[in-house]
């Protein structure tokens, strides 16, 4: 398909958000005295963060809890005023909210609900077809292709409340696709759904991103999500980005070593194969084991030299143990900073 479309790049330097808190001490002195002396501190949620996306590029956007990602989507999405720094989204300033730019992009949260509950998804389709303007015959091609490839015929004229979550996922996409943007935010587009689902709404995306060369920005939990779609990783920590590259160079930042697997012709016990590597797991005739990277080549010849071997193959630690064992699996918060004004 050939578009005579506006360049989808996607542009930011040295993004930047600090969100004041107000504290207040519990109970009702507590409120008598946050009238005196008000106790506000700042959450470095994103702290300089730049990046450049080609038009058509689906970049996975990963990191732990609380580490500025959505954050940064709602920046670049217009519906956060950066404290500081540049963001430029089609060739558009995303803190403007200029029409055109609004209907270059949509922001999908797994979280939240743009659908109206207690009517049909059909009709928040046409709520957004009138708000878009979109042109009927777009509008009823892209709804032909989004009832096809999301499977949505018999559930358009449902009540909303009355869809499953997986459903009601499936019409929250297409309401938020149907006016065909160019950029793609979507934060966690799958949770929640069952390991179906969210391969109906991966493949979705593919779609559509090779129908509509968009640009995509997706984070998720589900790590199958981002090695589907996702050619480029950014990891965020703690507001700050620490890697930008493919998958396989994020796999290699891992200390925990190679999975060597075999397959044996002779059975070999697991505390012999301790010999060679650590980590080891032994089921019948199949057995895998963890060396170290730089001594892959070495362990795995003397593997093949001293036991009878049917068959060897070296893979990556899968990339959610890359991610634990990068932030160990726990709970960062932004940075605090506790400043007093009276
Ligand atoms: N409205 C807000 N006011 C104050 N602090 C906020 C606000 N929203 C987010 N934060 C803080 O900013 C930091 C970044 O939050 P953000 O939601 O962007 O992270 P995230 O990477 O999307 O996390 P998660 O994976 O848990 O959704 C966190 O410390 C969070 O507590």
């Amino acid at each position: 398909m050939t578009h005579s479309l506006p360049d989808a790049s996607v542009h930011v330097r040295d993004l930047k958000k600090q969100y004041a808190v107000h504290e207040k001490e519990p109970g009702f002195m507590g409120s008598l005295r946050s009238f005196v002396s008000r106790k506000t501190k700042y959450v470095e949620a994103v702290r300089g963060v730049s990046f450049e996306l080609a038009p058509g590029e689906v970049v996975g956007f990963l990191g732990p809890n609380g580490a500025g990602k959505t954050t940064t989507l709602k920046m670049l999405s217009g519906l956060l005023h950066p404290s500081d720094g540049m963001a430029r989204i089609a060739g558009y300033e995303p803190r403007k909210r200029e029409t055109a730019f609004l209907k270059q992009i949509t922001l999908v949260m797994g979280q939240k609900q743009q659908l109206i509950w207690d009517l049909p998804a059909l009709d928040s389709f046409l709520v957004n077809q009138a708000i878009y303007e979109i042109p009927d015959d777009q509008y009823r091609a892209t709804m032909r292709e989004f009832t096809e490839v999301l499977s949505l015929e018999g559930i358009l004229k449902k009540q909303v409340r009355k869809l499953s979550l997986g459903e009601r996922m499936k019409c929250e996409l297409a309401a938020a696709l149907l006016h065909r943007p160019r950029v793609l935010f979507l934060d966690e587009p799958t949770i929640g759904l069952d390991v179906n689902m969210q391969e109906s709404v991966r493949a979705f995306i593919r779609d559509y991103n090779e129908r509509y060369d968009a640009t995509v920005i997706l984070t998720s939990h589900y790590m199958a999500d981002v090695t589907a779609l996702a050619q480029r990783i950014l990891v965020i920590d703690r507001g700050e980005l620490v890697f930008d590259g493919d998958l396989a160079r994020l796999a290699e930042q891992g200390k925990g070593g190679k999975t060597v697997k075999l397959k044996l012709r002779e059975a070999v016990s697991a505390a012999h194969l301790a010999h060679y590597g650590h980590d080891v797991k032994v089921d019948g005739l199949s057995a895998e084991l963890t060396v170290p990277r730089a001594e892959v080549s070495t362990r795995a010849a003397r593997l093949l030299a001293d036991l009878d071997v049917a068959d060897l193959t070296v893979e990556d630690p899968p990339i959610e143990a890359v991610m634990a064992e990068l932030f160990g699996g726990g709970e960062k918060a932004g940075e605090v900073k506790e400043v007093v004004s009276g």
